[in-house]
């Protein structure tokens, strides 16, 4: 589903810091990665570039058989907005409309049907707990509640490809196991390719291989 092949990047500062250089990665669909690594060593920039949110200065990004390097705009947009998922660390709900219209924006974005809206948005809130919370107002979930209702939403429109970047960083540790279990399990029902940007070594043992991103390159975890 994705495959990277060496990728460079590169950041202009007071001098050129290199910061990807010579990355490659395979993730089939159904498969989910962890990706750990020091503060500072790229793995937000490694997702940017997978998301096409920045270009590579070098390599090829292939999602689905598509080379996404070079695409322009309107294309990495609809490209994104159809077969990628994101969740971040920071939610990103519209505070202002309802957790069932939160769950509902990517379905509305890709003009799918109402009565199919419904089904799915009906479905995601049973898969995340939370069948009664549907007409509360984002603003008025806990951090964990919140992060559950991001997934849904970043799985609404079943994407192909999922990015999540530090998605329990806020979060208590009962609410962190739940989201990362609930990521797990999507990533296996929907048969997506999942990547998971974390700190943490537990949460990196719920999926099915740790890389670790290093100053030489990214590279299979030794631990299990
Ligand atoms: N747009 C940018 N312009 C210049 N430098 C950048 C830019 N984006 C990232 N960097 C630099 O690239 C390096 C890698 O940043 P990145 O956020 O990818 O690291 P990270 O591994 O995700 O770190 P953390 O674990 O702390 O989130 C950092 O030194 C950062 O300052």
């Amino acid at each position: 589903m994705l495959s990277i092949r060496n990728l460079g990047k590169s950041y202009l500062g007071p001098g050129i810091r290199q910061v990807l250089r010579d990355i490659s990665l395979d993730v089939a669909r159904g498969e989910y990665v962890a990706i750990m690594g020091e503060s500072g060593i790229g793995k937000s920039t490694l997702l940017n570039l997978v998301a096409g949110l920045e270009p590579p200065d070098t390599g090829s990004i292939r999602i689905d058989g598509c080379e996404i390097v070079g695409l322009d705009d309107d294309r990495l947009t609809r490209l994104r907005r159809q077969k990628m998922g994101f969740v971040f660390q920071a939610f990103h709900l519209l505070p202002y409309l309802t957790v069932a219209q939160n769950i509902a924006l990517p379905l509305a974005l890709n003009k799918v049907a109402a009565s199919e809206s419904g089904l799915r948005v009906t479905a995601l809130l049973a898969a995340i707990g939370m069948k009664e919370r549907g007409d509360s107002y984002a603003r008025e979930l806990s951090g964990g509640e919140m992060q559950r209702v991001a997934i849904a939403r970043a799985l609404a429109h079943r994407p192909q490809l999922i990015l999540a970047d530090e998605p329990t960083g806020n979060l208590d540790p009962a609410s962190a196991a739940q989201v990362l279990a609930l990521l797990r399990e999507q990533v296996t029902t929907s048969h997506a390719a999942g990547i998971l940007v974390t700190h943490s070594a537990s949460a990196a043992a719920t999926t099915d291989r740790t890389y670790v991103l290093g100053a030489g390159g990214l590279f299979p975890s030794a631990s299990p």
